[in-house]
């Protein structure tokens, strides 16, 4: 259910998980500008992903950004980040004061239309290190954002992560719920999505 204040943060009904939400971390005129600056600016990149052993175009566009020049690897790519920008910096410190930690780098991600999606997973890599905070925001189109609970996948949780919103995901969160972006039949716009990590 909405509230009429809806700037207050959302704890998810997720066990064992800690994850917070908050709908309106930047304003609507914020995230509008934060999105057709880097839909425009972010040198976007497609690599090909390994599923069952066959090679596919990953089903939406990445860049890595970060400040210790340390690469990220997952589903068999390895990013080499950029340097940060003026505007992602500007976000990153932003988070950084609700999150009160330091993020490295930041991955981000464009999904075109209501055809480019990510699939189930966590974010458990082992440079994220034991219990890593995730921090990721939302800019552009509504998208929904699902968890399923690995011990029980048919325990599933449902949301709508809308522009200018902020979900952090903290504790044991990663170790107990995969998440994705599903396709959508619907027609969207394409979304802009930041995730804050610390790579050890
Ligand atoms: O687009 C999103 O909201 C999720 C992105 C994500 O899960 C990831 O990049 O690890
Ligand atoms: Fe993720």
């Amino acid at each position: 259910m909405s509230s009429l204040f809806s700037n207050t943060p959302q704890h998810l009904p997720l066990k064992g998980a800690t994850v917070t939400y908050f709908p309106d971390f930047f304003s609507a005129e914020e995230a509008g500008k934060y999105f057709a600056l880097l839909h425009k600016e972010t040198p976007w990149q497609q690599d090909d992903i390994k599923v069952f052993g066959k090679v596919y175009p990953q089903p939406r566009l990445t860049a890595l950004y970060g400040n210790n020049g340390k690469p990220y690897s997952y589903s068999n790519i390895t990013m080499q980040p950029h340097e940060y920008t003026f505007a992602l910096s500007e976000i990153k410190k932003r988070v950084e004061k609700i999150a009160q930690v330091s993020f490295t780098t930041c991955l981000l991600n464009l999904y075109r239309d209501g055809q480019d999606s990510n699939g189930w997973h966590a974010d458990d890599e082992n440079e994220l290190g034991e219990n890593p905070v995730i921090a990721s925001v939302s800019f552009g189109a509504e998208r929904v954002f699902k968890f399923r609970e690995k011990a029980n996948i048919k325990n599933t949780y449902k949301m709508t992560l809308n522009s200018g919103s902020l979900l952090l995901m903290q504790g044991s969160t990663q170790h107990l719920w995969q998440h994705q972006i599903p396709k959508t039949a619907k027609n969207v716009g394409p979304r802009i999505n930041l995730t804050f990590r610390i790579i050890k």
